[in-house]
């Protein structure tokens, strides 16, 4: 069984967690697209969506999904998104496809995270996957010569433009051995919008595909 393979079961496992007529939080990447496509099945059971990403709205709404506008949904009972990295602990690090900071707009709405992920996620300690940081263009500087007082390595990364019209510094080489406190101290720094690290509300419940099945953690 390949990785993908892997994430589609895993995305497959997260439809028992649909209620009929709710909406459901959806997230971002190749992970949830899988979801995406095995929601569209189940369209006509649902409400609708609301979405962390406009390549996730255009997905949702070329299935046929209504997508709502997050400021008319005050309760979410589920929201479904993958990981870049994860511990025993439910604790993740988000955002390579960039998609950080609406990813955790929606998260923290929702009453439980589902987390889908390929086996490959698990980590014992956060941070090999370099970690992202979304910043406001005209931070960008400041932001990297404060990262390198936290210890990491900020890389500007060329050419991406968040759906929010900001930039990404990732961070590398941390090891991350506080999360919550991690999260806090760079979303302090003037000029960060958001930064990759769900700690302080990190995921409910865990499907990770794996050549057994899926396993619900
Ligand atoms: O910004 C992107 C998101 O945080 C994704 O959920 C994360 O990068 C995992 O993506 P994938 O399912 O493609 O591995």
């Amino acid at each position: 069984m390949d990785q993908n393979q892997k994430k589609k079961a895993a995305a497959e496992a997260a439809l028992e967690f649909v209620k009929q007529d709710s909406i459901v939080g959806v997230g971002t990447g190749s992970t949830v697209n899988f979801f995406i496509d095995a929601l569209a099945t189940k369209k006509h059971d649902i409400a609708g969506a609301v979405s962390s990403s406009d390549a996730s709205t255009e997905r949702l709404k070329n299935l046929g999904i209504e997508v709502f506008d997050m400021n008319s949904v005050d309760n979410l009972d589920i929201y479904v998104d993958g990981a870049d990295e994860i511990t025993e602990h439910k604790h993740m690090i988000k955002g390579g496809g960039a998609a950080l900071t609406r990813e955790k707009i929606v998260a923290a709405v929702a009453k439980t995270f589902i987390c889908i992920i390929d086996d490959t996620k698990h980590v014992p300690i956060l941070g090999h996957f370099p970690l992202p940081v979304e910043v406001i263009p005209m931070a960008r500087s400041y932001v990297a010569r404060e990262i390198v007082k936290l210890g990491g390595d900020p890389a500007y990364r060329q050419g991406v433009v968040t759906d929010n019209g900001n930039v990404i510094i990732d961070v590398y080489n941390l090891e991350i051995l506080n999360p919550v406190e991690l999260e806090k101290k760079l979303n302090n720094i003037v000029g960060v919008v958001t930064n990759g690290l769900f700690a302080d509300r990190g995921a409910d419940v865990v499907l990770t595909g794996t050549e057994q099945g899926v396993i619900k953690s």
